[in-house]
């Protein structure tokens, strides 16, 4: 592997969070980067490196032009050091909350590594995840550009901006009174309940250790914004241009759209997968009507407990809807499954097909016969249903997601709301049967129509967006001519 940067070409390190959701779009992105002869460096662990090679393998066009390869380097995490087994490299492998909390502590201990990386191999730029929130320091001292990459939309950075900004959860009474969010565009209504707590909790006195650790590191990731360079966002446009024009005018933020990274490269993936065996879904889609089969899925993280499973299970049931739904559960030969009611699956039979463990997600959201997307608003999820027109009903639990749900209910008007109002740092807010029964019903009958062509529309403008000459192909352009040119200060001073 190369340590120098060639004299002109710009070399970009790309330090991702190591979770499925954060992952694959970065890796998107230093693909994208590639594309446009821009040296790229992934920095991961091993386990990360072994999977990332066969992607790139299968996705990375054949090429004589160096300036399309993308270099991986790697680094031992902290596993140990930090009270995880040795090998827990991805917080989707963090099997408990406490796991969890210690994944993410460790990642935040990584700064004299990427000092270190960054002294040894002198890159012109780093792209670095929201929980490196050290990069913005380290990248000081190399006197190089930080752009921060939180994975969210435009409007749920402009919303928590505001909220950071105008504290206007400090003027209501309860938890559960509504506030306008202070100056952000369109009159967004929210409570205090669905506010995360590191926006709305003094870290002082929460009385659980843990809990004020991890609001105090979810604080800084959100600081990170009004300390770096710029903010790269994996969104287009045509799709929240009020939020775009606020977040970079009103707001001042120097911001670059570049998405839908997942759209990038698609075709390569595409043609990769053909010819692998066909998922069970895809098998039981292709028997369907369009537009028929609800597609059930909580991200690569939120966690019910069995209570809620089961009541999604009476709920998809009532519905008379047939679904695909993607549990996070492992099937224990002869252990009862507490979270399933009795014979729920021979009963389905046909009709709804319980996935445990991991399903093709963009594969299935762009069957012909799926119908709408029961989702828990993590933006990937949000931009992949939107891209392949496919109305929503919107299940918050964590993280920026309700804000996500206001902007595909209220601005985008492409989902329903199942009734999520209490934001929760482990585990979701409880729902009823019957409201899920209803919200189901909503996504695939009359009343979607519009939804349905709304989301149709925004699909083909995402698709434009990323060609050449349209809106994310174009401020990518800007911002490495941008870069290049701090480059050449840089390298003459
Ligand atoms: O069975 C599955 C489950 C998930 N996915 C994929 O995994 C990704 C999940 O990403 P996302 O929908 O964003 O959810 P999280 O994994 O929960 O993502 C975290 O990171 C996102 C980006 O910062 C935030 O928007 C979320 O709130 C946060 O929870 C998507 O690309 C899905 O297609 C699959 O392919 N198969």
């Amino acid at each position: 592997m190369e340590t120098t940067s060639h004299n002109h070409q710009l070399h970009i390190f790309f330090l991702p969070f190591m979770a499925p959701g954060h992952m694959t779009p970065t890796i998107d992105m230093a693909n994208l980067f590639a594309s446009r002869g821009v040296k790229t460096t992934i920095i991961t662990t091993p386990y990360h490196a072994n999977l990332l090679s066969k992607t790139l393998e299968s996705t990375q066009p054949p090429s004589d032009n160096n300036s399309q390869q993308i270099n991986v380097l790697t680094f031992k995490f902290p596993c140990l050091e930090n009270g995880l087994p040795e090998g827990c490299e991805s917080l989707h492998m963090a099997t408990s909350h406490i796991m969890q909390f210690k994944f993410i502590k460790a990642t935040t201990t990584l700064g004299p590594l990427i000092d270190q990386l960054l002294q040894q191999h002198q890159p012109d730029c780093l792209v670095a995840d929201m929980f490196f929130s050290c990069a913005t320091d380290v990248a000081a001292r190399h006197r190089i550009p930080m752009l921060a990459f939180h994975g969210w939309c435009y409007f749920s950075l402009c919303a928590s901006l505001c909220v950071n900004r105008y504290a206007p959860h400090k003027n209501v009474s309860s938890d559960s009174q509504s506030f306008l969010i202070p100056n952000l565009p369109g009159e967004i209504e929210f409570t205090r309940n669905q506010l995360p707590d590191f926006q709305k909790k003094d870290v002082d006195v929460l009385d659980k250790p843990i809990e004020a650790e991890l609001t105090r590191i979810f604080r800084e990731t959100i600081d990170v914004v009004e300390k770096s360079y710029g903010v790269l966002v994996n969104s287009f446009y045509e799709l929240e241009p009020v939020y775009v024009d606020y977040y970079k005018k009103g707001l001042g933020i120097k911001a670059w759209h570049i998405g839908p990274l997942f759209l990038y490269n698609k075709l390569a993936k595409d043609k990769a997968h053909k010819g692998m065996a066909e998922h069970e879904c895809l098998k039981f889609l292709n028997s369907k009507k369009p537009n028929s089969v609800v597609y059930v899925c909580f991200g690569s993280q939120s966690d019910f407990n069995d209570a809620q499973l089961m009541e999604i299970a009476l709920g998809l049931e009532a519905s008379g809807q047939e679904f695909i739904w993607v549990v996070k559960k492992v099937k224990q030969e002869g252990v009862k499954e507490e979270w399933l009611p009795e014979g729920f699956e021979k009963r389905m039979e046909g009709k709804g097909l319980i996935v445990r463990g991991w399903a093709p997600q963009v594969e299935i959201l762009e069957h012909k016969a799926v119908g709408g997307f029961v989702t828990h608003c993590g933006w990937n999820s949000i931009l992949e249903g939107a891209c392949a027109g496919v109305p929503m009903v919107t299940w918050p639990v964590s993280s920026e997601q309700f804000y996500n749900e206001r902007l595909v209910t209220q601005v985008l008007g492409i989902g329903v709301g199942v009734g999520a109002q209490k934001w929760a740092l482990w585990v979701g807010d409880f729902v009823r049967r019957e409201a899920i029964e209803k919200a189901v019903r909503r996504i695939v009958g009359e009343e979607a129509q519009e939804m349905r062509s709304k989301a149709r529309a925004l699909g083909e403008m995402a698709t434009m967006a990323v060609e050449e000459g349209g809106s994310s192909f174009s401020d990518l352009d800007a911002l490495i001519q941008e870069l290049k040119q701090l480059k050449i200060t840089r390298d003459s001073s």
